[in-house]
C-alpha cells in the first residue's frame, strides 16, 4: 500500500471520532415517561417476563438481532499473533460489514485469555446475550477445539468464520473459476498454501465439493504435508499424502489450482510458471496475498487469479459470506450453522455470479461492463442482491435439516437491510 494510502486508513480510523461503529438508541427517550418505560420502573416487566420464559429474550431485547464477534489476536488476518487489543480495528470491521450488507447488530469482544480453555470459558459465559457468536482470527490448531466446545455448550450459532466464512466464498469462487478454466473438480491438482484454520476449512470444504483428498497437496511452514512427517497435529494429517513432494516448486509441478492461506509474498512468478495451462491462483492472504496480480498476470495471461482484497478484481473473502449467513440463521432462530447451510451459501453465491449484474454494483465500483468470467467469477460484495439470495437460502436450508426454531420468515426475500424487521 502506498503511503498515501496508508495514513488515509489511519485518518480514516481517527476522524472524525475514533473507531467504525457506534450505538444507536431504537425508542423514544425524550420524555419522563419514555425514561419510566425504557428504565426504573418499567424495564422490571420484561425482566420478569424472561425470567419465568428465556425465549422472551428475543422478544424484549436486542438478543436475536445482535452477534458478538469474538478474537483472541492470535492470527490477525495474515498479520500473525499481535493480540487481543491489536485485533479491534479488524473485529470492528467485521461489525461494519454485519450492519451495512445485512442490518446485523454486532459487539467486537477482545479476549485476553491465557488459554484455549479460559477462551472458551469467557465465551460460554456470555453467549446468552447474544443471537450468534461468530469467531474470528483464532490461530489453529487452537479453534477447532475452541470452536468445536462452543458449539456444544451454546444453543445459538457458533461460526468460526476464517474456516467456515472462507470455505464458503472459496468453494463458490473455485466451482466457477474451474468451469471457466474447462477443468473438473474430482480431477483438479490443487496446491493448498498454509496448514490453518482457513486452509483445512477450505480444503474440507472443496473434498465435499468433489476434490480428491490425494490431488491436494497442502503445506506449512515446514513444506508439504505428506505421511512421512511425524509433526503434524490431526488436523493437518488428515490432509497428509503418500508423496515425494517436499517443497512449494515440487507440489506446484503441473498443479491446476493454488490457494493461498498462509502470508505475503509466498509465491514467485517462477513458481506460477510451473503450473498446468489455465492455472488458478487464489492469493488470498490478507491484507498482502501470496503473489500480487499483476505479477501473476505479467508471469502469465491465462491465469484465472482471485485476492482477499477490495481493489482487484475477484475479491475471495468472506465478507461474501458471514454478513448474510447470520442473517438467514438469525431470522429462523437456527441453533446452528450446520453443512446443509453451508451448502447452501456455496450455492446461491455462485449461481448470482453468472446473473447480470446491476447498473448500481457497476457505478460501485467505476465499471461500465461486468460479465461471468476471469475476471468476474464471483459477486461484488456491494451486490445488494447478496443479502436476498444468501440469507433466504440460509435459513431455507436451516428450516428443511431441522434446526430452525421459527418457520422460514415471511417477509423474506429481503431487498434491502431497512427489511430486516419485516416490511
Ligand atoms: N480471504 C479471506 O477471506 C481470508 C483469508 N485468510 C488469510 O489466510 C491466512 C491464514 O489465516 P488463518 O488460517 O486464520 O491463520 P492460522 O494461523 O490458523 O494459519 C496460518 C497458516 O499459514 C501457514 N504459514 C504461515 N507462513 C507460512 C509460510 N511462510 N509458508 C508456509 N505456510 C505458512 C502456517 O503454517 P504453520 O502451521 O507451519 O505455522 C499456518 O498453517 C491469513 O493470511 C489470512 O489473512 C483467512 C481467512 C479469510
Ligand atoms: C478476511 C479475514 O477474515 C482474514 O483475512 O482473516
Ligand atoms: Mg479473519
Amino acid at each position: 500500500m502506498s503511503q498515501d494510502m496508508k495514513q488515509a486508513a489511519l485518518d480514516y480510523h481517527a476522524n472524525p471520532i475514533p473507531g467504525k461503529l457506534s450505538i444507536e438508541l431504537t425508542k423514544p427517550t425524550a420524555t419522563a415517561k419514555d425514561l419510566a418505560l425504557a428504565y426504573s420502573p418499567g424495564v422490571a416487566e420484561p425482566v420478569r417476563e424472561i425470567a419465568k420464559d428465556p425465549e422472551l429474550a428475543y422478544k424484549y431485547t436486542g438478543k436475536g438481532n445482535l452477534v458478538a464477534v469474538i478474537s483472541d489476536g492470535t492470527a490477525i488476518l495474515g498479520l500473525g499473533n499481535l493480540g487481543p487489543l491489536a485485533s479491534k480495528p479488524v473485529m470492528e470491521g467485521k461489525g461494519v460489514l454485519f450492519k451495512c450488507f445485512a442490518g446485523v447488530n454486532s459487539i467486537d469482544i477482545e479476549v485476553n485469555a491465557e488459554s484455549p480453555q479460559a477462551f472458551i470459558d469467557t465465551v460460554a459465559r456470555i453467549a446468552d446475550t447474544f443471537g450468534g457468536i461468530n469467531l474470528e482470527d483464532i490461530k489453529a490448531p487452537e479453534c477447532f477445539e475452541i470452536e468445536r466446545t462452543l458449539i456444544e455448550q451454546c444453543n445459538i450459532p457458533v461460526f468460526h468464520d476464517d474456516q467456515h466464512g472462507t470455505a464458503i466464498v472459496t468453494a463458490a469462487g473455485m466451482i466457477n473459476a474451474l468451469e471457466l478454466a474447462n477443468k473438473k473438480i474430482e480431477d483438479a491438482k490443487i496446491v493448498c498454501l498454509g496448514a490453518g484454520a482457513a486452509a483445512i476449512a477450505c480444503m474440507k470444504l472443496l473434498v465435499s465439493c468433489g476434490a480428491k483428498s490425494e490431488n491436494i497437496y497442502m503445506l506449512d511452514r515446514k513444506g508439504v504435508i505428506h505421511a512421512g512427517r511425524d509433526d503434524l497435529n490431526q488436523y493437518k494429517a488428515m490432509f497428509a499424502n503418500e508423496t515425494n513432494k517436499r517443497t512449494l516448486d515440487d507440489a506446484l509441478d503441473g498443479a491446476d489450482v493454488f490457494v493461498g492461506l498462509s502470508g505475503p509474498d509466498l509465491m514467485s512468478a517462477e513458481q506460477l510458471m510451473k503450473m498446468a495451462a489455465n492455472p488458478i491462483v487464489f492469493a488470498c492472504s490478507n491484507p498482502d496475498p501470496e503473489i500480487r496480480p499483476e505479477v501473476a498476470k505479467a508471469a502469465r495471461n491465462d491465469v484465472i487469479m482471485a485476492t482477499g482484497r477490495s481493489d482487484y478484481p475477484n475479491q475471495v473473502n468472506n465478507v461474501l459470506g458471514f454478513p448474510f449467513i447470520f442473517r438467514g440463521a438469525l431470522d429462523v432462530r437456527a441453533s446452528a450453522i450446520n453443512e446443509e447451510m453451508k451448502v447452501a451459501a456455496v450455492n446461491a453465491l455462485k449461481d448470482l455470479a453468472k446473473e447480470p449484474v446491476p447498473a448500481e454494483v457497476l457505478k460501485a465500483y467505476e465499471l461500465d461492463k461486468l460479465e461471468f468470467g476471469p475476471e468476474y467469477i464471483i459477486p461484488k460484495p456491494m451486490d445488494t442482491r447478496l443479502l436476498g439470495r444468501i440469507s433466504a437460502a440460509v435459513a431455507q436450508a436451516a428450516v428443511d435439516s431441522g434446526v430452525a426454531r421459527l418457520p422460514f420468515p415471511a417477509h423474506y426475500p429481503l431487498t434491502s437491510i431497512h427489511d430486516v424487521y419485516g416490511k
